[in-house]
C-alpha cells in the first residue's frame, strides 16, 4: 500500500491508534472484531445444509433486507458469481425490501410465478418499513402458492430475541438464523445475514470465512507499523485534516460495483455524523474514466483516490493476435486484459497523483471468497478505527432515525386524514 503521504507522518499517529484500539472493546457491537478467530463450525454446517435444500427444491432465493441486511450478500455474490448465468450448484438469489418501490416487487411476483421459490427475510431490528412491508407482500404471494408448505419455505434471520420479525417468525414456525446482539448491521455480513445468501448463490463460505479469520488474526496487531488496515484508517484521516472531503474507491473489476455499495454504507453510516467525516464515493475504473475522469484529473481538488485491486482474475482473457493488424493492437497480444488493466491502474494512479489527487493502493492476490473475506474484515477494521480518530462513534447510525421518524409522522397524518 502506498500513497502521498510520508511514513514518518503516519507513524506519529502510533500512540493515538494504540490507545484506541485498547478501548474499541468499550464498545457494546464489537462482537464482529473477534468473530471470525470463534468456531463456527456448527453453524456453517447449518447454513449448508439449509444452503443444500434450498439449492435442491427453489429456482429463486428471494432475500428481503436493506442496507447491512443485504448489501454484503449482495456485494459478495456480484463479486464471486459469474458475470452471465449461475455458478455450478448455485441458483439465482435475488433482493427485494431494498426500496419502497411498488413497481418492482410487482414485477418480481410477476417473475417469480413460473419458478420454485424460497424466501429469506432479514432484519436485525426486525422492523424496518422496506424489508417489512415487502415481506408482508412476499409472505402472503407465498402463503398464496404454497399454502401449508409455506413454512419451510421462509427462513427468517433476525434477532435472537426480540423484534416484530422474531415474533412472526415465533408464531409461523419459521426457521431461524441468528444476527448476533453484538454486531451491527453493516458489520454483519460475516454472520447468518451474508452467509446464507451467498452460500445459495454458490459462494464458498469456509473459505470466505477462512480469509477473515486471517485478516482478524493479522490486524490483531495494535503496532501501527504492522497493521494496514490502521495504516489505512490514518491515511484517510490525515487526508481529511488536510481538507480533503471525499474519498473516492476505486476498483477495476465490474464485479466489484456492488462492493462498492457495501463498502459506502459501511463508512458512511459509521463516520457520517456531527457534520464531520469524509464522503465515500466509488467509481468503476476504466469505465468510469471515460464518464467522471476528466473531473477527477482537473475538477475541483476535494478527493482522494484510493485504488482496489486484484492481481489475479478467475477466467481473465489473453489479447488475441490477428494477422491483419488493422486495429494496430497487435502489440497487446501477449498480455491479458487484466495485465492491461494492471497498467492502466499504473497509469491512472500518475496521472491523477500529478492532478494533486493523493492516491492510497491497496492490493491484494486474487479475486476469490478467501481474499474477499480477508478484505471484508480488513475495511470493517480500518473503517472502526478510522471513525474513532474522527471521535465519532462507529456503531451507531442516530441519523437514518430522523427520515423514519418523519416518515411515520406524514404516514400517521396521512392515515388520519384518510
Ligand atoms: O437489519 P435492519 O434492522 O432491518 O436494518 C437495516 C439497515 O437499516 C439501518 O438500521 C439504518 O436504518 C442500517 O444500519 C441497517 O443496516
Amino acid at each position: 500500500m502506498n500513497c502521498s503521504l510520508d511514513d514518518s507522518d503516519i507513524l506519529k499517529y502510533k500512540k493515538r491508534v494504540q490507545a484506541i484500539h485498547e478501548t474499541l472493546p468499550q464498545y457494546a457491537l464489537t462482537g464482529w472484531v473477534d468473530s471470525p478467530l470463534q468456531d463456527h463450525d456448527a453453524l456453517l454446517t447449518s447454513i449448508e445444509r439449509v444452503s443444500s435444500e434450498i439449492r435442491a427444491c427453489a429456482d429463486v432465493l428471494v432475500v428481503v433486507g436493506v442496507g447491512g441486511s443485504f448489501l454484503g450478500a449482495r456485494a459478495i455474490q456480484e463479486a464471486l458469481m459469474p458475470y452471465f448465468g449461475l455458478a455450478k450448484g448455485g441458483i439465482e438469489v435475488v433482493y427485494v425490501g431494498l426500496n419502497m418501490s411498488g413497481a418492482y416487487i410487482k414485477e418480481l411476483l410477476a417473475y417469480l410465478d413460473t419458478k420454485q421459490v424460497y424466501v429469506n427475510v432479514i432484519s436485525k431490528s426486525g422492523g424496518t418499513m422496506e424489508p417489512a412491508l415487502a415481506f408482508r407482500v412476499m409472505r402472503l404471494y407465498m402463503e398464496e402458492r404454497y399454502g401449508e408448505k409455506v413454512t419451510e419455505r421462509i427462513v427468517v434471520t433476525t434477532d435472537a430475541e426480540k423484534g416484530i420479525l422474531k415474533g412472526i417468525a415465533d408464531e409461523a414456525g419459521y426457521r431461524q438464523f441468528v444476527i448476533p446482539s453484538d454486531i451491527g448491521g453493516r458489520y454483519s455480513v460475516l454472520t447468518p445475514v451474508g452467509l446464507l445468501p451467498v452460500a445459495v448463490a454458490g459462494v464458498d463460505i469456509r473459505s470466505l470465512m477462512d480469509g477473515a479469520r486471517h485478516a482478524a488474526t493479522e490486524l490483531a496487531e495494535s503496532d501501527l507499523a504492522y497493521n494496514d488496515a490502521y495504516k489505512y484508517a490514518v491515511m484517510r484521516h490525515m487526508l481529511y485534516e488536510k481538507g480533503y472531503t471525499i474519498e473516492l474507491l476505486a476498483s477495476f473489476e465490474p464485479g466489484l460495483n456492488k462492493f462498492h455499495e457495501w463498502w459506502k454504507q459501511l463508512f458512511g453510516e459509521s463516520e457520517g455524523k456531527e457534520y464531520k467525516g469524509l464522503y465515500p464515493s466509488t467509481v468503476n475504473f476504466s469505465t468510469d474514466l471515460h464518464a467522471i475522469g476528466q473531473f477527477i484529473q482537473e475538477g475541483s481538488r476535494v478527493m482522494f483516490e484510493t485504488l482496489l485491486h486484484f492481481h489475479d482474475i478467475e477466467g481473465d482473457l489473453a489479447v488475441p493476435f490477428d494477422a491483419r493488424n488493422e486495429d494496430g493492437l497487435n502489440y497487446l497480444s501477449n498480455r491479458t486484459f487484466n495485465e492491461i488493466n494492471a497498467i492502466s491502474k499504473q497509469g491512472t494512479a500518475l496521472a491523477h497523483a500529478e492532478g494533486k489527487v493523493p492516491v492510497i493502493q491497496l492490493e491484494l492476490p486474487k479475486l476469490d471468497a478467501y481474499h474477499l473475506g480477508y478484505l471484508i474484515y480488513f475495511f470493517m477494521k480500518a473503517c472502526a478505527m478510522s471513525a474513532c480518530l474522527l471521535e465519532v462513534n462507529p456503531f451507531d447510525q442516530p441519523g437514518v432515525e430522523a427520515y423514519k421518524r418523519k416518515m411515520l409522522e406524514l404516514l400517521k397524518e396521512e392515515k388520519v386524514a384518510k
